[in-house]
C-alpha cells in the first residue's frame, strides 16, 4: 500500500434545500487502498458518490483526484451497482475485454488482461457464454471483472452484493480481493454490512448520523483472507457496529 494520495475530500457540505446531508467533511483515500464506507441509513453515503461523479454539485468543499477536481470526462472512474449490468448481447469474454477496446488499449494487453481476470473468476470455461446462461451473482462478478479490468484511477462500489445471500457474498468478497490485489485498484465500496467493511477494507470510513461528519477512520490490519471468527475480528466488528448506532 502506497502512501500516495489519491482522493482528498476537502471541506465537502452538501444541502438539498434546507436539508443539510453531508456537513463539512474532509478525509484522504491512498493509491490502492480498499475503503469501505459505512453509516446509518440515509447519512449521504450515495450522495457522496454522485458527488464524486460530478451528477450533483457540492454546496461547498471540493474532492480532488490526483490532485485535479474529480472529473468523470478526465478521471479513468469505473462503477459496480446493485444491480448486475452486463451487456446481454455479448459473452463473457466480449463483456469484460468491452472498456478495454471501448478506450483503444493495445490488443496484447487486452488479451492478457481479459485471460488474467477470467482466470481469477474462474469463468475460462464459459467465455463464450451468455450474461442469460449464467445466474444473477455470475453476472455480477462479470460486471466487477469488467471494472477491474479497466485498472480505473478509481473503482466505485455501491451495495454490489446487496442481493446475495451470506453464503454468495463470501465467496464473492474473496475474489474481489483477488482482483484487487492482482490490479492495484484503489477501491471505494459502500456497504450496509458491518461485516463485509470489515472484512473487506484497509480503512473503514465511519460516518455519523445527519448531518453527517466522518465520526472515524479506522484502519483494519487484519491478515487476509480474514478470520471472521477470530477474537480481532470479532473485536472490531463490534467496534464499528456500536459507532454507527444512533438510537
Ligand atoms: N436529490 C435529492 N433531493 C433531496 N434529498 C435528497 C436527494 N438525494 C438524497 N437526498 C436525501 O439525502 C439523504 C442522504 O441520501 P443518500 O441516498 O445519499 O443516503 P445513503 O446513506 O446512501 O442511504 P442508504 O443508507 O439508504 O443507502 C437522505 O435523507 C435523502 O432523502
Amino acid at each position: 500500500m502506497s502512501d500516495q494520495v489519491k482522493v482528498k475530500v476537502r471541506n465537502l457540505t452538501k444541502c438539498f434545500g434546507d436539508l443539510k446531508v453531508l456537513d463539512n467533511i474532509s478525509f484522504d483515500i491512498n493509491k490502492g487502498d480498499f475503503v469501505c464506507i459505512v453509516g446509518p441509513t440515509g447519512c449521504g453515503k450515495t450522495t457522496f458518490l454522485n458527488l464524486l461523479v460530478k451528477l450533483i454539485e457540492p454546496t461547498e468543499g471540493q474532492i480532488l483526484i490526483d490532485g485535479e477536481p474529480a472529473d468523470p470526462q478526465k478521471h479513468n472512474l469505473s462503477f459496480v451497482f446493485q444491480e448486475p449490468s452486463a451487456f446481454p448481447w455479448l459473452t463473457v469474454e466480449q463483456n469484460i475485454r468491452f472498456g478495454l477496446e471501448t478506450k483503444k488499449v493495445e490488443e496484447k494487453v487486452i488479451k492478457q488482461r481479459t485471460d488474467e481476470i477470467l482466470e481469477i473468476l474462474g469463468l475460462e470455461k464459459a467465455r463464450n457464454a451468455y450474461p442469460h446462461e449464467l445466474s444473477t451473482s455470475t453476472e455480477q462478478r462479470i460486471v466487477i471483472g469488467r471494472s477491474f479490468a479497466l485498472h480505473p484511477d478509481l473503482l466505485l462500489m455501491d451495495e454490489p452484493y446487496g442481493q446475495m445471500d451470506i453464503k454468495m457474498r463470501y465467496y464473492l468478497e474473496d475474489e474481489v480481493i483477488k482482483l484487487w490485489q492482482a490490479t492495484g485498484s484503489t477501491v471505494i465500496f459502500i456497504t450496509h454490512n458491518v461485516e463485509e467493511a470489515v472484512y473487506l477494507s484497509n480503512k473503514c470510513l465511519i460516518l455519523s448520523q445527519k448531518p453527517t461528519t466522518v465520526k472515524e477512520e479506522l484502519k483494519i490490519e487484519l491478515p487476509r483472507p480474514r478470520d471472521i471468527a477470530s477474537e480481532e475480528f470479532i473485536r472490531l466488528r463490534e467496534y464499528v457496529t456500536s459507532q454507527i448506532k444512533w438510537w
